[in-house]
């Protein structure tokens, strides 16, 4: 079993149990009206989405003590564009309150990063404060992932929508993302590629999509890399989450971008 079908498997549990709870998920938050789509379209810069990262099946323990309202003021003070949140706790050690205190302290929108597989976490994440949440095209077939896609957007959340190879783009393209995110990490083995970001989104021609590089981001010189291949945003989670200067390394992220739109 892959590390991905142990996650998932997880996430079936969980969601039976949040079944069983059966909290009311429909009251309405003070959701941040930002959207995350507009800002990366029109940025001049590389977008950043700076993640709230406690630990990784890959790395261990990152940062677990720090406590994610401070971490996401200085994810603010340093620029980033949009704030991710791992709400994963088997794996990730993060939880939703780590996402709400989140959207209390910045304005930022915010992102619900997990393995989603069901409707009730788009309620619950939407609940926290979420604006956008992300949907993994390798955690199901596209039909799910279509399904998924369109209840998010029936609820007012935007989605990132995930891929990592050709056949995952395709199922993006077909269920119409307006957000892509090229992984470059394997999450069947880790693996981190930042050729991964170049390969697919040359593919990506429509100028309408955002496109975003997640993992593995950890100088300028990767942020310069990948802005090359004609990205909108980053996504980085441990280099700023290890980094003793938080503002200082997410500034330096914030390069140029070669053409105000995709070419
Ligand atoms: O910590 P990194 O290498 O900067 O990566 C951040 C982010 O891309 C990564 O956490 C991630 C990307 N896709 C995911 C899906 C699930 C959990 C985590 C992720």
């Amino acid at each position: 079993m892959t590390i991905l079908d142990q996650i998932l498997e997880k996430k079936k549990e969980e969601v039976q149990t949040l079944k069983q709870i059966g909290l009311d998920y429909s009251l309405n938050v003070n959701q941040s009206s930002a959207s995350l789509y507009d800002h990366f379209m029109n940025n001049k810069q590389l977008s950043v989405i700076a993640e709230i990262k406690r630990a990784s099946p890959s790395k261990g323990d990152i940062n677990v003590g720090m406590e994610p309202s401070e971490q996401a003021k200085l994810y603010e003070l340093g620029g980033a564009s949009a704030i991710s949140v791992l709400t994963d706790t088997p794996f990730f050690k993060g939880t939703m309150n780590d996402l709400a205190s989140v959207r209390q302290a910045v304005d930022l929108p915010v992102l619900n990063k997990d393995f989603v597989i069901d409707e009730i976490q788009i309620d619950r994440a939407r609940q926290a404060g979420t604006n956008v949440v992300l949907l993994i095209a390798a955690a199901m077939d596209v039909t799910r992932l279509n399904e998924l896609y369109q209840y998010a957007v029936s609820q007012g959340i935007e989605v990132l929508l995930e891929v990592h190879n050709e056949s995952e783009l395709e199922a993006a393209f077909e269920v119409g993302a307006q957000i892509i995110g090229i992984n470059n990490r394997d999450l069947k083995t880790f693996n981190v590629d930042l050729g991964v970001t170049e390969r697919l989104a040359e593919r990506i021609t429509d100028p309408t999509t955002v496109v975003v590089s997640e993992s593995g981001i950890k100088s300028r010189e990767d942020a310069e890399r990948v802005t090359q291949a004609g990205v909108h945003g980053i996504l980085v989670g441990e280099s700023l989450m290890m980094s003793g200067t938080v503002v200082e390394s997410l500034q330096e992220l914030q390069v140029e971008r070669p053409s105000f739109t995709r070419q």
